[in-house]
């Protein structure tokens, strides 16, 4: 029996003879965040795209909740899916007010009932406050959680986000990325994010399919791609440095402080203090970045 939110099997995409997505395969559980990552044309937004309904697929099947919405014999209409979009641009209705472009799609509902489900969504997207503001009033940032809570106002069964940060400066789009994870995981969103931005995704996803000419050459948790690169391209994406994994192998919690103990290797330990908001467990696994203007060397 099928367990996954989504099921994504052997998915083909042609454009004429063309054929951009090569048995695209991937599964989401309820509530997990998904990432296609890649160069650009290697495929991502034709399967996203494969996904919302927008483009047919020419073999392979996707199914929603258990329900088949896309095969080489049947396409079910976008609208029909229950399928939320973000867009890089945002795609806010310019001439309507926060609060109408968040109830544009809460259709069956009264409006009272309108009302307070739209002022609900702008709360938890912390947008409570500019309900009546229109969009051009806004910040890119705060356009895209108006546009974050219009695409999760009607509740769908997956939200589908295509690049939601790249209109926005780096600084931004990182403090964003890890507010959106927090909120899809508030709400048990299902989602899938297409960036070419590795640190993106891994600030938002669970599980990251890397990319390459239409293939999905690798689908893994993060540390898992850090870990066990399936190619030298999967390695390629994820970094462009050398790997040092670190293992926490010890934790002594002080008043104001904790204590960590990480191996480097078997016989190479490196302690290491930390504030008491830096919470890792035993067992756990880090990537590092070395800060050269502290770094000492010896001479041979
Ligand atoms: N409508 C179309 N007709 C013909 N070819 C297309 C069409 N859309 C995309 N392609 C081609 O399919 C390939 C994959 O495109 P796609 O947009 O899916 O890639 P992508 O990984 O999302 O790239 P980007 O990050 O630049 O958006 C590219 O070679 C592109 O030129």
């Amino acid at each position: 029996m099928a367990t996954e939110q989504l099921q994504i099997d052997a998915v083909d995409v042609h454009y004429g003879q063309f054929q951009a997505v090569k048995g695209a395969s991937l599964t989401l559980a309820r509530g997990e965040l998904g990432c296609l990552l890649g160069a650009s044309g290697c495929g991502k937004t034709s399967l996203l795209r494969a996904i919302a309904g927008f483009e047919p697929v020419s073999a392979g099947s996707v199914v929603l909740h258990q329900r088949q919405i896309s095969s080489a014999q049947a396409t079910t209409l976008p609208e029909h899916r229950q399928v939320g979009m973000v867009f890089q641009d945002f795609a806010l209705f310019p001439h309507l007010s926060v609060r109408r472009n968040v109830g544009f799609g809460l259709t069956g509902l009264d409006r009272k009932a309108q009302a307070a489900r739209v002022q609900e969504l702008l709360e938890l997207v912390e947008m409570g406050d500019f309900a009546r503001a229109y969009p051009h009033e806004l910040s890119g940032g705060q356009q895209q959680r108006v546009a974050l809570a219009r695409a999760l106002a009607p509740a769908p069964e997956l939200l589908l986000l295509d690049e939601p940060f790249s209109s926005l400066d780096t600084e931004l789009r990182e403090q964003l990325a890890g507010q959106v994870r927090r909120l899809l995981k508030q709400t048990g969103t299902t989602a899938l994010m297409v960036t070419h931005d590795r640190r993106e995704a891994f600030a938002m996803a669970d599980r990251i399919a890397v990319m390459e000419q239409g293939h999905i050459v690798q689908y893994d948790t993060p540390l898992n791609l850090f870990r066990a690169p399936a190619t030298p391209f999967v390695a390629n994406a994820i970094t462009r440095g050398a790997l040092l994994p670190l293992e926490i192998v010890n934790r002594t919690d002080g008043r104001d402080h904790i204590l960590y103990e990480l191996a480097l290797s078997a016989d190479q330990r490196v302690p290491c203090r930390t504030g008491p908001d830096i919470d890792l467990a035993v067992g756990e696994l880090l990537s590092v970045h070395i800060d050269l203007d502290n770094a000492v060397a010896f001479s041979p």
